[in-house]
């Protein structure tokens, strides 16, 4: 039997007082090569069960469950251990990709740092590489590469940080939202070397979106999450034809209004 890439079992995070349930009795697997989508409505807790993978539940939240990395548990993991799956084998693109960057320290220094944290790579390569995945993202790379973040636009952020994590080569790459801020052109872009380095390196990738015309385009089984809970699962067909959930039933009305040339079949589904 294959086994997931990550597994995440029963997972149930509310506030510590107990007054607000966030995610309720969650269980989601990604297996290696697929790309994920977990799809939902604003505030349905997709972000925090995305987090809950990262370890970044903010104190104030109580969590219960399991989530198995390659059958190990990260929730009990060692820190030290869990520092170097995270980052590395686990890369995530936050929604708020400023974030993601000191705003005093040029972009290339930092991404050759964070190269350098997780590989054993002389800086020299770690800068090659970094020129190399910001020009697979569309930009100008050595302009880039020189420029403090607060000297790009916000799109322009959000592809470094892309390009940042994609530069690690991870097993699992977990994007939050990541097209929000870019342009149609740039969006296509982006998902499109995602979908390329999948190809080329079996990565797992976990697609968090409300956009259901993107997930059905791009993904191999869908999510949907609605209230802090998955109310349906399935391939896309199954998610667009098959549904049974009211809130589906609802996401696939505003897909099925789109002009049939917008609705790719499989055979169509972008390379
Ligand atoms: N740091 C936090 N402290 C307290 N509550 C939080 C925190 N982060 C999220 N929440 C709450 O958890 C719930 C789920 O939020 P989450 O960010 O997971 O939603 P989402 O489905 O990702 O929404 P969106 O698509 O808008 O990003 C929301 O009610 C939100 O207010």
């Amino acid at each position: 039997m294959i086994e997931p890439l990550i597994s995440i079992q029963n997972l149930h995070i509310e506030n510590r007082s107990g007054e607000k349930l966030i995610v309720n009795n969650v269980n989601l697997e990604v297996f290696k090569g697929e790309i994920v989508a977990l799809i939902g409505e604003s505030g349905s807790g997709k972000s925090v069960t995305s987090k809950a993978i990262m370890g970044l539940i903010p104190s104030s939240m109580n969590v219960q469950g399991q989530i198995f990395y390659n059958q190990e548990d990260i929730v009990t993991m060692f820190s030290k251990k869990k520092r170097q799956l995270l980052g590395k084998e686990i890369g995530m693109i936050f929604q708020d990709y400023r974030g993601s960057f000191t705003p005093f320290i040029k972009v290339g220094k930092q991404m050759v740092e964070t190269i350098c944290t997780h590989q054993v790579i002389r800086k020299k390569e770690a800068k090659n590489i970094s020129i190399q995945v910001l020009e697979e993202m569309g930009l100008e790379a050595e302009r880039v590469y020189k420029s403090y973040p607060f000297q790009l636009s916000g799109g322009q952020v959000q592809r470094v940080a892309i390009a940042m994590a994609l530069a690690l080569k991870p097993s699992l790459l977990i994007c939050d939202e990541i097209t929000t801020a870019l342009d149609v052109m740039s969006g296509e872009k982006v998902l499109n070397y995602i979908e390329k380095l999948r190809k080329e390196t079996g990565c797992a990738v976990l697609m968090i979106t409300h956009d259901l015309t993107k997930a059905y385009k791009r993904a191999d089984r869908i999510y949907v999450m609605h209230k802090g809970q998955i109310v349906e699962e399935g391939d896309p067909e199954q998610i667009r034809c098959y549904h049974k959930h009211p809130y589906t039933k609802k996401l696939c009305s505003c897909l099925l209004s789109l002009p049939s040339e917008n609705l790719l079949d499989k055979n169509e589904r972008v390379i």
